[in-house]
C-alpha cells in the first residue's frame, strides 16, 4: 500500500523563530517539508499571534512566550519545538490541553554552558573583568591583590543535573572541591559531595553556580538572605534563568563588597533581539561579567539542537511518536506498518479507551495495533487499522466525548 498522508508535507507549515540554526531547516527540507518560515528574532503580542496563526509546527528558543492566550489563537498547531533546554517559556499544560506536544533538546548545549561557566570561574577568581576594563580605559594596574588560583577552592553547584554535573567533573580537573545541592537525591560524580541544605552550600563555597530550571520554587531563590549567607569575597554565577536571582539584592551585595564578583548570563527581562537595548543595574559593576544569554550559543550546540529538535518534530509529524515530549503522554511507535494510523488525543477521563473499542467493534473495525499512554490531563491513543476502515474509524473517534483532536496520519 502507498503511504497516504492526511496532509501533504508541502502543506504542513513550520514557523521557526529566534534565529534557529539552519540545520533545522535543512532537516525539514530533507524530509520533504517545503513550507518553513524562519524569523531571526523573538516575536511578541500581535506579531507573534499573526506569525503562528496558520502554523502546524512552531519552533522557538528561550525568549518567545507561548502563553495559553497565544496558543489559543493558533488553532492548527500540532507540535512545538523548543530549540533549547528550558521549556518554562511555554504554558505546557495549556499546550497539552490543546493536544499539542512540546519537544526540546535536553542536552545538546550542556557542554557549551559548562565550558562557559568554567572559563568564568577562572576569570572571576583572577579579577580579570576589572583588569580588562582598566586597560580598555588606558590604565595599567599590575597587582596580585584579589587574584586567586581556583585550585583548592570550593565550587558550590545548585541544581546538580546535566549541566551541574558536567561543571562539577570539569572543575575537579582544575583541582576544585565540589559541593552540590539538589532537591532530588543525585549520584555524586567524582569526589563531589551533596550538602544537606542550600544554606550549607552557600556558607561553604568560594564560587556558587546556579543550574536549576525556572519553577515557582526557584523564583528569587538567591535573594538578600542567601547572598548574606555566602562567604565574604565569594563569587556568584547564574547561567540558569534570570528569575532565580533577585537582581536588587545582588546589586546590594556587590555594592557592599560582600561579593568578589559575579557572572550573569540570564536576566529577568531580556531584550527580544540583537537590535534592542539592554538595561540592567549590573552594567555599572566592572567585577561582573555580563553575557547576553549565550550559555548555549556555540556553533556546535546550535547545529546539534537544530537537528535534534527538527528530528523530533518530523517523527511526530510522520508517525505520531511523542517519545521525549515534555508535557504529553510518551508513545514510541513503529514506522509505517502498511496499515492506516489514527492519532486520538483526548481528555483523560475514565472510559475513553473502552468507548473507542466498543464503537470500533460495533461497526466491525479490526484494530491491527493500539498504543495508549496517559498523563493526569491527557490521553493519547494511536490505532492502526486497515485502509478501507480509516474514514469510518476517524468519524467514530471524532464522535467520542472528551476528544481534543483526532488526526488520520496515513
Ligand atoms: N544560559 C543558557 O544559555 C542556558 C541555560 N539553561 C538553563 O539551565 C537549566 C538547567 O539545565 P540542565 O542542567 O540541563 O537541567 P536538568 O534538569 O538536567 O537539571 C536541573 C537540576 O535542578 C534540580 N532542581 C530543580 N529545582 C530545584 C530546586 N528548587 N533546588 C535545587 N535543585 C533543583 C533538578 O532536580 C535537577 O537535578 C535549564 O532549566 C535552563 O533553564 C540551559 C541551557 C542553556
Ligand atoms: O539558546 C537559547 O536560546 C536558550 C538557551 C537556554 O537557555 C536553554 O537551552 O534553556
Amino acid at each position: 500500500m502507498t503511504a497516504r498522508l492526511s496532509l501533504d508535507k508541502d502543506k504542513v507549515k513550520f514557523v521557526l523563530l529566534e534565529g534557529i540554526h539552519a540545520s533545522a531547516v535543512e532537516a525539514l527540507h530533507h524530509d520533504g517539508y517545503g513550507q518553513v518560515v524562519s524569523h531571526g528574532k523573538a516575536l511578541t503580542d500581535a506579531d507573534l499571534v499573526e506569525a503562528i496563526a496558520d502554523a502546524h509546527f512552531v519552533g522557538i528558543r528561550s525568549r518567545t512566550q507561548l502563553t495559553a492566550e497565544v496558543l489559543a489563537q493558533a488553532p492548527k498547531l500540532v507540535g512545538i519545538g523548543c530549540f533549547c533546554i528550558g521549556t518554562n517559556q511555554v504554558d505546557l499544560l495549556a499546550a497539552a490541553r490543546q493536544g499539542v506536544p512540546v519537544f526540546n533538546a535536553p542536552f545538546s548545549n550542556t557542554r557549551s554552558v559548562a565550558e562557559l561557566v568554567l572559563g568564568e570561574i577562572i576569570m572571576l577568581m583572577r579579577g580579570i573583568p576589572e583588569k580588562n576594563a582598566i586597560l580598555h580605559r588606558g590604565g595599567w594596574v599590575k597587582s596580585a591583590a584579589n587574584s586567586y588560583e581556583v585550585r583548592g577552592k570550593t565550587l558550590g553547584i545548585v541544581g546538580y543535573g546535566h549541566i551541574g554535573t558536567q561543571i562539577g567533573v570539569l572543575a575537579e580537573q582544575l583541582g576544585m572541591s565540589v559541593l552540590f545541592y539538589d532537591i532530588e537525591t543525585k549520584l555524586a560524580l567524582g569526589n563531589a559531595r551533596p550538602t544537606i541544605s542550600l544554606e550549607e552550600l552557600l556558607a561553604s563555597a568560594d564560587v556558587v553556580s546556579l543550574h536549576v530550571p525556572e519553577t515557582p520554587a526557584t523564583q528569587n531563590m538567591i535573594g538578600v538572605d542567601q547572598l548574606a549567607r555566602m562567604k565574604p569575597g565569594a563569587t556568584l554565577i547564574n547561567a540558569s534563568r534570570g528569575t532565580v536571582v533577585d537582581i536588587d539584592a545582588l546589586v546590594a551585595a556587590l555594592e557592599s563588597g560582600h561579593l568578589h564578583g559575579a557572572a550573569i548570563d540570564v536576566f529577568p527581562e531580556e531584550p527580544k533581539g540583537n537590535d534592542a537595548t539592554f538595561v540592567s543595574p549590573l552594567i555599572h559593576f566592572e567585577n561582573v561579567l555580563l553575557t547576553p544569554h549565550i550559555g548555549g550559543s556555540t556553533s556546535e550546540a546550535q547545529a546539534s539542537i537544530g537537528r535534534e529538535v527538527a528530528a523530533k518534530l518530523i517523527r511526530y509529524s510522520n508517525n505520531g511518536s511523542t517519545a521525549s515530549a515534555v508535557n504529553f503522554p510518551e508513545v514510541s511507535l513503529p514506522e509505517h506498518t502498511g496499515k492506516c494510523r489514527l492519532l486520538h488525543i483526548h481528555r483523560n477521563v475514565p472510559g475513553v479507551l473502552a468507548r473507542i473499542n466498543e464503537r470500533f467493534s460495533r461497526v466491525g473495525i479490526n484494530i491491527a495495533a493500539q498504543f495508549l499512554q496517559t498523563t493526569a490531563e491527557v490521553g493519547y491513543v494511536v490505532i492502526d487499522v486497515d485502509a478501507t476502515a480509516s474514514q469510518i474509524a476517524l468519524d467514530e473517534l471524532n464522535a467520542i466525548d472528551g476528544t481534543i483532536r483526532c488526526r488520520l496520519l496515513y
